[in-house]
């Protein structure tokens, strides 16, 4: 059957020019070769700049503010549903930019290394990342922001071990910090979810610019039931939501820093990735990000600006179930 979901993830990736000579380079400027065309990717951000078929398949939907907000405002919120998505719903403009900022930072300061105990892509089989950030940007040891660059994920709160492939319950690891299980009840509460079970897990993703992820499931939670929150933050991406096999044609969405995408129902079961993570940050973030300043050293926050002007980071909450 033909593979719908890697024929698009391959449309939207960034190809990159450096496999090509000067001359084809030129050849494909002129023919228009290396211009992809973005018109069938959704956005939910301006509906009327999306293709008639696309944009007759958002549905925005009320935002239910039955709780106490201290992280996600929720008169500036906005909820949609997407036709052919089941399960699928996306929020935008909960998250107020300083927030976004905070949160980012957050991200990329404290959830990348300890005291976390996190398991990253860079630390091995169980080990801790010690000071994978601290290194990055501390004037004695600068250099290593090139080691911080390698990162592509963090896990925070239950782990999930990749050899045993379940996850494990370790009393040396830190539960899901409190700010995280909040951020999860005000998303609930926002899509009118009153019993929703409480994420136990992260995955924090950082994706310098062209990095991707490929289409994938994630199956590996007892629970496949409870929706999966998951933060967009810094620069815009492409998302590929498909179906329960690879053979549905995926529907593509942008998402922006701020934005909010909630797979619960059927689409919890389906393949979804992010072939492609642009450089391109909204000034407001970059502007906030200087706010920094009045709390933490200019060379930290400058190092931190530096990262978010090409970088998204996503912070992906799931409920295990098994504990
Ligand atoms: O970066 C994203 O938006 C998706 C991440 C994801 O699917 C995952 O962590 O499993
Ligand atoms: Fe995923």
């Amino acid at each position: 059957m033909a593979d719908l979901f890697r024929a698009t993830e391959k449309q939207y990736r960034a190809r990159g020019n450096d496999h090509k000579n000067a001359r084809q380079r030129r050849r494909d400027a002129l023919l228009q070769n290396d211009r992809v065309d973005y018109s069938n990717v959704m956005d939910v951000h301006v509906i009327d700049a999306n293709l008639p078929a696309n944009a007759s398949r958002i549905r925005q939907l009320p935002v239910s503010s039955s709780t106490n907000y201290s992280i996600l405002d929720p008169s500036a919120a906005q909820l949609y549903e997407i036709d052919g998505l089941d399960g699928l719903q996306v929020i935008t403009n909960a998250m107020p930019v300083a927030t976004q900022v905070a949160w980012a930072f957050r991200a990329v300061r404290d959830y990348s290394q300890q005291p976390y105990n996190n398991v990253t892509n860079l630390s091995g089989d169980r080990g801790a990342t010690q000071s994978l950030w601290t290194d990055a940007w501390h004037e004695a040891t600068r250099g290593s922001m090139k080691e911080f660059h390698a990162l592509r994920w963090a896990n925070i709160g239950a782990h999930y071990d990749w050899t045993a492939r379940e996850y494990v319950d370790d009393p040396l690891i830190p539960a899901l910090p409190a700010e995280l299980k909040q951020l999860v009840h005000e998303v609930y509460a926002m899509t009118g979810l009153t019993d929703g079970k409480m994420a136990e897990s992260a995955i924090v993703n950082f994706y310098p610019a062209g990095t991707c992820m490929g289409g994938h499931l994630d199956n590996a939670e007892e629970d496949m039931m409870t929706p999966i929150v998951s933060l967009s933050l810094g620069t815009q991406c492409i998302y590929l939501q498909g179906g329960l096999t690879k053979s549905d044609a995926p529907t593509a969405l942008w998402l922006r820093s701020g934005d909010i995408i909630v797979m619960g129902g059927k689409s919890r079961r389906c393949f979804h990735g992010v072939p492609l993570v642009t450089s391109e940050l909204p000034t407001a973030f970059a502007d906030c990000t200087q706010d920094l300043k009045t709390h933490f050293s200019d060379a930290e926050v400058d190092a931190f600006a530096a990262y978010m002007a090409h970088a998204r980071v996503n912070i992906n909450l799931r409920r295990v179930g098994s504990m």
